[in-house]
């Protein structure tokens, strides 16, 4: 209570004063006096939480005031808010029962500079009324705008009565050019009291319909940016201050020097009074918002275009479905904790969604996506040859199931075949430099699997597979051993790499033993340099250019 200071806002209190059977001088009403102060277009329903919110002798005496609460707050909404519905068209001329019916049902919501209150293709769920502001209508490009809405205009009707071609989706975007000052419609508030007035409906929709054609119709204004693209939440925005819930009256304080510093705010002097308004970070806590979006002392200027009716506990579950717009945020208030949490910072600190502030910054973000694409269709590339080469293997295991049997009864002397090591070796492009040929299949193009990996560099660890290949041997069947089973009794020169050893397999083989190893003379997959030495089956294999071996 202390950081309350009074505002100028002797007008709208008077009118508080007035509704609920006081006047200024009886000073009775110096609790609504400091609620007022607080907040200057301070709801009804604001006013009660703010009264219970007073210490007890204060609450006491407000007693009476808080048991009437329907009744005042009907009075105050319809005779702040009646007015202001009027001079909107599509309310024009409708029943003042349908009116005061939706007066009710109003809801006060402030966006700042550059939100987004709704992009085209969501699904509508709330009218708006423009109070004060400025908003824009814009095409997909986010800078084509089509319309320029002002007091008194009023938006987002075509989904929430499923007029548009697109049904209940939005047909544009819309967003706050300054700060704008908006009265909400939830679209379930709109068709109950439309259920109850069905010539209203028709009212409504004709109207609707006819401007949709008008849209269409319309030229677009000036292609005019005055933001950057990526400026917007990449949803709609909720609302910077809405009339909710409950918060201590020291909370809704601000310092004219927070004001001050706040730039934006500055920029929206030309809408908005200097005097000290509520709305603040320290003004929205996360626990709950009772400020109202007017954040003006109203009631200096007119009583009319002042302060709104909150809605009642009921409103409040009816009126806001979860729409994009809040599900785009973990709560209204802590997300948008204030006006300094413009879209910018949002864009910043959301990593979930993020957005960049210059378009440089969108450039090279696309630029690094196409590079992620570009790295991730290689590595399919890669990942489907692998696949295909284990299908074109198992398949010829399936297919020379039968004949193993005759192969294990064969005596195998047949080492021209030597076979490869399976490409499940290889680590690394790095180590592709020491790997030798062998003189077996060419399998799938690009497959490495009939290369042979340098034993000296992974005897420790592999097992390794290979097929022998030639008509005659065990085509198609894999041979496991252990590198290491063998490397002790391979050809390696002091000097020189063995790039690989084989080892027949099938019955009378040697089982681990080396047949054939490839001893680079001076570099790998150098024909001239390359032999393959098959000690015990008195064969030799080179090594072409291509890196594919040849028996002899
Ligand atoms: N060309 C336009 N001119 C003015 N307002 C428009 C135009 N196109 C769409 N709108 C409004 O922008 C709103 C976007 O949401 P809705 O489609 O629900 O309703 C739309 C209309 O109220």
């Amino acid at each position: 209570m202390k950081n309350c200071r009074p505002l100028r806002c002797e007008g709208f209190h008077t009118h508080v004063c007035h509704l609920i059977g006081y006047n200024a001088s009886n000073k009775v009403s110096e609790i609504g006096e400091v609620a007022v102060q607080c907040n200057a277009t301070i709801l009804y329903n604001d006013f009660c939480c703010a009264v219970i919110d007073l210490p007890r002798p204060y609450t006491l005496r407000f007693q009476h005031l808080l048991r009437g609460e329907n009744k005042l707050k009907a009075e105050i909404a319809i005779n702040v808010h009646l007015d202001t519905l009027r001079r909107v068209e599509i309310f024009q001329n409708t029943e003042a029962g349908f009116l005061c019916e939706l007066v009710l049902r109003l809801r006060p919501v402030l966006f700042s500079p550059g939100d987004y209150i709704c992009r085209k293709g969501e699904v509508g769920k709330e009218m708006y009324i423009v109070n004060r502001g400025r908003l824009q209508v814009v095409a997909d490009n986010g800078k084509t705008v089509l319309a320029t809405l002002k007091a008194g205009s009023y938006f987002g009707e075509i989904s929430i009565l499923n007029m548009g071609t697109a049904g209940n989706r939005r047909t544009a975007s819309v967003r706050s050019v300054g700060y704008s000052d908006l009265f909400v419609l939830s679209k379930k508030d709109m068709w109950d009291v439309l259920k109850e007035y069905p010539a209203a409906r028709v009212r409504l929709e004709a109207i609707a319909v006819k401007r949709l054609e008008k849209y269409k119709r319309a030229p677009l204004e000036k292609a005019r940016c005055e933001f950057p693209v990526a400026m917007g939440r990449c949803q709609s925005t909720p609302g910077l201050v809405e009339s909710r819930g409950r918060v201590s009256l020291e909370d809704m304080w601000i310092s004219p020097i927070d004001l001050k510093s706040t730039h934006a705010y500055s920029t929206a002097a030309s809408l908005f009074s200097p005097s000290p308004s509520p709305m603040t970070p320290r003004a929205m806590p996360g626990t709950g918002v009772l400020v109202d979006a007017n954040n003006v002392p109203r009631g200096a200027e007119s009583p009319i275009s002042g302060a709104s009716s909150g809605p009642s506990s009921e409103d409040q579950t009816a009126r806001a479905p979860p729409s994009a717009a809040t599900q785009a945020s973990t709560g209204r208030q802590s997300t948008h904790s204030g006006m300094t949490c413009n879209s910018m910072t949002q864009l910043v600190s959301e990593g979930t969604t993020p957005l960049f502030g210059t378009h440089e910054a969108l450039l090279a973000e696309i630029q690094r996506l196409r590079e992620r694409l570009k790295c991730l269709e290689t590595e399919n590339a890669a990942m489907s040859v692998k696949l295909n080469q284990q299908q074109w293997e198992v398949e010829h295991r399936l297919a020379d199931g039968d004949q193993s049997e005759l192969d294990d009864a064969r005596v195998f002397s047949d080492t021209k075949s030597i076979g490869s090591l399976s490409q499940h070796l290889f680590e690394s492009d790095e180590d592709e430099r020491y790997y030798g040929t062998c003189n077996g299949y060419v399998s799938q193009p690009g497959s490495k699997s009939n290369l042979l990996l340098c034993s000296e560099c992974d005897q420790k660890t592999h097992t390794c597979t290979y097929r022998p290949q030639t008509p005659d041997s065990h085509a198609g069947r894999y041979v496991e051993e252990r590198i290491d089973d063998r490397h002790h009794s391979c050809l390696q020169k002091p000097g020189e790499a063995v790039l690989s050893a084989f080892v027949p397999y099938g019955s009378g083989s040697r089982g681990a033993d080396i047949v054939a190893a490839i001893v680079p003379r001076s570099g790998a997959n150098s024909a001239d340099n390359v032999t393959s030495i098959l000690p015990n089956a008195g064969a030799t294999a080179t090594l072409d250019r291509q890196g594919y071996g040849r028996s002899r």
